[in-house]
């Protein structure tokens, strides 16, 4: 399993009388695409700030590729890679600036960076921007470096929280496309963080959040099964209304 969620939960603040997360459990196979599925405020970024230890996890146990995370947390952080939702590229630099002093963080040499950016690059089919600002580049190639730059240590695991925030259906839909792409040529599993359905195909594992409870974690399938309903969205819609108590 590439990651193992057990019985997590998560309040904000001594006091917090709402849960965020409550007692949530998962687990999540390698190679695969999974979509982690909820409106807001359901809890993803809550989720990803405790995968990327943003946020100590005080209650349940999570691993990543059967390292746990409080007990071997720089071993977590080399398996995974993070595409956080506000953008964190330096736009007055080109992209291989931006990649090289990414991967220098990752204490590779320069020479040793080469190689990986390249491949990245190539891989996002950014190759021939190496050397634009990143300033110069649309939204979506952004967000192809933004990638690029979370792959460079060939981590296990790819998170990604709301990646497509900002770009035009087409962008979005050409992001999604790629970053799928990416699970059929190796290891690699993916959990993509969105309120958008149309993000979500059947077949995708899918974890669906709400109001702070894991709903389901099946496949897309199964959200329709679960709620009666014979698409995704009218699933999604009927699952997650406004004053529906989680299951
Ligand atoms: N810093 C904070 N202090 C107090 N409550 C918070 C804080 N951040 C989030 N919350 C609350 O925790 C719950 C989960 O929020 P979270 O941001 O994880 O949801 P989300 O699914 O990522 O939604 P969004 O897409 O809007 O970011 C919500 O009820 C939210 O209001």
């Amino acid at each position: 399993m590439s990651i193992s969620v057990e019985q997590v939960s998560f309040r904000y603040g001594a006091a917090g009388s709402k849960a965020a997360l409550d007692n949530v459990s998962f687990e999540l196979p390698d190679s695969r695409f999974c979509a982690l599925l909820g409106p807001n405020g359901a809890g993803k970024s809550t989720l990803f700030s405790l995968l990327t230890r943003l946020f100590s996890l005080n209650q349940g146990v999570i691993t990543i590729q059967g390292d746990d995370l409080n007990k071997a947390p720089t071993a977590v952080m080399q398996r995974i890679g993070v595409v956080f939702q506000q953008s964190t590229l330096d736009l007055d630099l080109t992209v291989s600036q931006n990649l090289f002093y990414h991967a220098s963080l990752h204490g590779f040499s320069r020479k040793a960076a080469k190689a990986p950016i390249e491949r990245e690059l190539a891989r996002m089919s950014l190759t021939d921007r190496a050397n634009d600002k990143v300033r110069a580049l649309n939204g979506g190639h952004r967000r192809r470096v933004e990638i690029a730059r979370a792959l460079l240590h060939t981590p296990d695991v790819l998170l990604l929280d709301e990646p497509t925030t900002g770009l035009d259906p087409e962008a979005r839909f050409a992001l999604n496309q790629h970053v799928r792409s990416l699970c059929n040529d190796g290891k690699l599993t993916v959990l993509w963080a969105t309120h958008l359905i149309e993000e979500v195909q059947t077949d995708d594992r899918v974890l669906l959040l709400h109001q702070g409870k894991l709903i389901s974690s099946g496949n897309g399938q199964d959200l329709c099964d679960l709620s009666g309903e014979t698409s995704l969205a009218a699933a999604f819609k009927k699952l997650t209304q406004k004053g529906t108590t989680p299951l």
